[in-house]
């Protein structure tokens, strides 16, 4: 069971440069905040998460209905609050290999399997009623696997939508089992930025080659894109701009949501929540497979932090909804 985490990111003094080096692809001067990540107890890894509690007013519209969607844990109400988990995949076959990625479709580890379970082992007493997916295998996977620790024991179920015969040919006809179902919706718009002409490049070679800050640049800034991709304000684009428009009104009545997407898909989405700068928003690291739990009440997002463990008793603190959940959960068992 992984230790505690520091949620954290312990602000240093120490500033960072930009280079004033030019490159074909952007320019950029002047000083940044340089915050240090958290760290993680056991393993090592470190959790970047910038310490601003910021809020958010959604936009309100009606929630779609989902085929399965029925006789969730709860009654869903307006008023209600719900819990939202944000999940980076596990390791995949190219971050083992410090290979950039971006959009394409590499599988987990086994090492990205195990955090995978382990990351459902953090999360097995938080209710879920859906899940959102990138379109991408390793988001995918990491969902996937994660569900199967959930002490609920609900089955994940991926949505096809993507034409109408896909739809109707995955209908479910018996309600009993679909209220042990989990809707999984896969989206295109919550996939990993594009990175361009760096996609199968080897990070550490990159930097030899074009300067560690150059590539840091490409890495982590806002609004400089790596050689034709996708910035990471282009990426929030579709990935922020989906969350808001989708997933939002879910959560607006009542929904407890998890995503499970990328570094960069989520920094995005991050930086909405905690309504980071684009300055900030550059040291906003995340690690493989760790989950975070934002609660979603009255229109704003209540940062969490990492959820510890199945043992833990502070998930009896986080809000009285899912004090009962847990409490149902342990009733269930015992
Ligand atoms: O696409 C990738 O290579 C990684 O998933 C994220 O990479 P980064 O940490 O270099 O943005």
């Amino acid at each position: 069971m992984a230790g505690a985490i520091s949620h954290h990111a312990l602000a240093s003094t120490q500033s960072y440069r930009w280079s004033a080096q030019s490159s074909r692809f952007g320019k950029r001067t002047g000083n940044v905040r340089w915050v240090h990540e958290g760290s993680r107890c056991s393993g090592g890894r470190k959790l970047g998460f910038v310490c601003t509690s910021g809020s958010q007013q959604p936009s309100v519209v009606e929630p779609f209905q989902l085929p399965s969607d029925g006789n969730s844990d709860h009654t869903p109400k307006k008023s209600s609050e719900s819990a939202l988990i944000l999940i980076r995949h596990g390791e995949s076959l190219w971050n083992e290999k410090n290979l950039f990625t971006g959009c394409v479709d590499v599988p987990l580890t086994p090492k990205g399997v195990e955090e995978a379970i382990e990351a459902g082992k953090r999360i097995c007493n938080i209710p879920i009623d859906m899940i959102y997916t990138s379109s991408l295998i390793r988001a995918q996977m990491t969902a996937m696997l994660a569900m199967m620790q959930h002490r609920r024991k609900k089955i994940p179920i991926i949505m096809h939508n993507e034409s109408e015969q896909a739809h109707r040919w995955s209908q479910i006809y018996s309600e009993e089992t679909k209220k042990q179902s989990i809707p999984v919706i896969t989206a295109w718009q919550l996939n990993e930025r594009m990175y361009g002409e760096l996609q199968g490049l080897n990070k550490q070679e990159t930097a030899d080659r074009f300067g560690n800050e150059q590539v840091h640049e490409w890495r982590r800034s806002y609004d400089i894109p790596p050689p034709n991709g996708e910035s990471l304000e282009m990426c929030a684009e579709r990935a922020a701009a989906y969350f808001k428009e989708q997933i939002v009104p879910q959560l607006v009545a009542g929904k407890h949501v998890m995503v499970a997407a990328h570094g960069n898909s989520l920094r995005s989405i991050i930086m909405h929540l905690d309504k980071l700068t684009s300055q900030e928003v550059i040291s906003l690291e995340l690690s493989t497979g760790i989950p975070m739990l934002y609660i979603f009440k009255e229109g704003k997002f209540i940062r969490r932090g990492s959820p510890v463990g199945p043992s833990e008793a502070s998930v009896y603190a986080y809000t009285r909804t899912l004090a009962k959940y847990r409490q149902k959960l342990d009733s269930m068992v015992s």
